[in-house]
């Protein structure tokens, strides 16, 4: 956004409405003392109505303390915008569980699902967490990740306030015990979102779509259940995170409509790979990591054969979802029969 877009809007908008898309604003007004001002006016209109000792008090005018709004909104909303485009993460193999090199390394590009597969405890969740401290050979693994195929600077790689990586695990514990609105009003505040208030609006009934229980707005968090929370964040990290690359541990026990979270996720552009032991998932990615004993395996495509199954296995799903839904009910099952495509 250009400064000068910037400051059309912080001259001829309501301070409320300022506020209201860009919550942060709040903390420049308290640095100033200004958190009374009215908010219904413009900000030049409610300054006039302030004591003029006031800004006096911090050295300042109403012309520069617009200025300095202005350079404010325009720092932290242009570095979203400015963040160098991820055009594809490179994965460098380390070593196994018995220290053995792996060979396999893969290029992932914006807008690739990627799955990883592999029995229980071989290491997925190991190569996520990797992939989200974007390792430089030291982790365990001694695995390498790249951007753009270049290694990041330490300071690149912690800069929290320009996170890269999004990561949805699978135990989500809330800490706060805030309520669904306000846990959503400091996402977006941090976020710096445009339109906080809508996108909170979309944000929360997204949640609602993809959980089976409905929960409102004021429901604390703590109170969700697992796939409810699992919900929430999904809903979060698409309509919030700026975060280009997306890591996904295990969705399937979330009681969630796995392949509506996993579109939603994969829009904009983001880099995605999930871990699963679900069929659905793993052959809805373009290319599977298989992992074993802590290495990467192999690295498969999925075929034509396997799309063609796919077709198949979404029937099997729908079904077995069916039947979950009945159940979860209190409903008897009904009768139902498998047509797949050889039948
Ligand atoms: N290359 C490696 N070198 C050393 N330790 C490893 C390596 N890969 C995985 N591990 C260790 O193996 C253990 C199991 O790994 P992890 O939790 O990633 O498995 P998983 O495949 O995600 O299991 P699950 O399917 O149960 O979630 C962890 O303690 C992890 O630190």
């Amino acid at each position: 956004m250009q400064n000068a877009k910037i400051r059309e809007f912080v001259t001829h908008r309501p301070i409320a409405e300022i506020i209201s898309n860009y919550p942060v604003v709040q903390d420049f007004f308290i640095n100033y003392n200004l958190q009374t001002l009215e908010d219904k006016l413009t900000l030049a209109r409610a300054l006039e109505k302030m004591p003029a000792e006031h800004l006096a008090e911090f050295g300042i005018d109403e012309v520069s303390l617009t200025e300095e709004l202005v350079k404010f909104m325009a720092t932290l909303v242009n570095r979203r915008e400015e963040r160098e485009k991820i055009r594809h993460i490179t994965i460098i193999g380390g070593r196994n569980k018995a220290g053995e090199a792996e060979t396999a390394s893969l290029t992932i590009a914006a807008g690739e699902v990627v799955s990883i597969v592999g029995p229980t405890g071989s290491g997925k969740s190991c190569l996520l967490g990797d992939i989200e401290c974007l390792a430089q050979c030291d982790t365990p693994t001694k695995r390498q990740i790249l951007i753009n195929g270049h290694a990041l600077s330490d300071e690149e790689r912690f800069d929290m306030g320009n996170k890269m990586v999004a990561q949805l695990s699978q135990n989500m514990n809330f800490v706060m015990d805030l309520n669904v609105a306000d846990f959503l009003a400091i996402h977006a505040k941090s976020r710096l979102c445009d339109n906080a208030g809508q996108v909170i609006e979309q944000c929360f009934s997204c949640a609602n779509e993809l959980a089976g229980e409905k929960f409102t707005m004021d429901t604390k968090v703590t109170q969700l259940s697992g796939g409810q929370s699992r919900a929430l964040m999904i809903a979060d990290t698409a309509y919030m995170s700026s975060s280009p690359i997306v890591l996904i541990d295990e969705i399937e026990n979330a009681g969630i409509d796995r392949k509506q979270a996993i579109s939603l996720l994969t829009e904009n552009e983001k880099i995605v790979l999930i871990s699963t032991h679900d069929p659905l998932l793993a052959l809805s990615a373009n290319k599977r990591i298989v992992i074993k004993n802590g290495g990467i395996h192999k690295i498969l495509e999925t075929s034509a054969v396997e799309k063609a199954s796919l077709r198949d296995i979404e029937k099997l799903d729908s079904i077995m979802l069916a039947i979950r839904q009945q159940l979860r009910l209190g409903e008897s099952v009904s009768p139902f029969k498998v047509a797949l495509s050889d039948d």
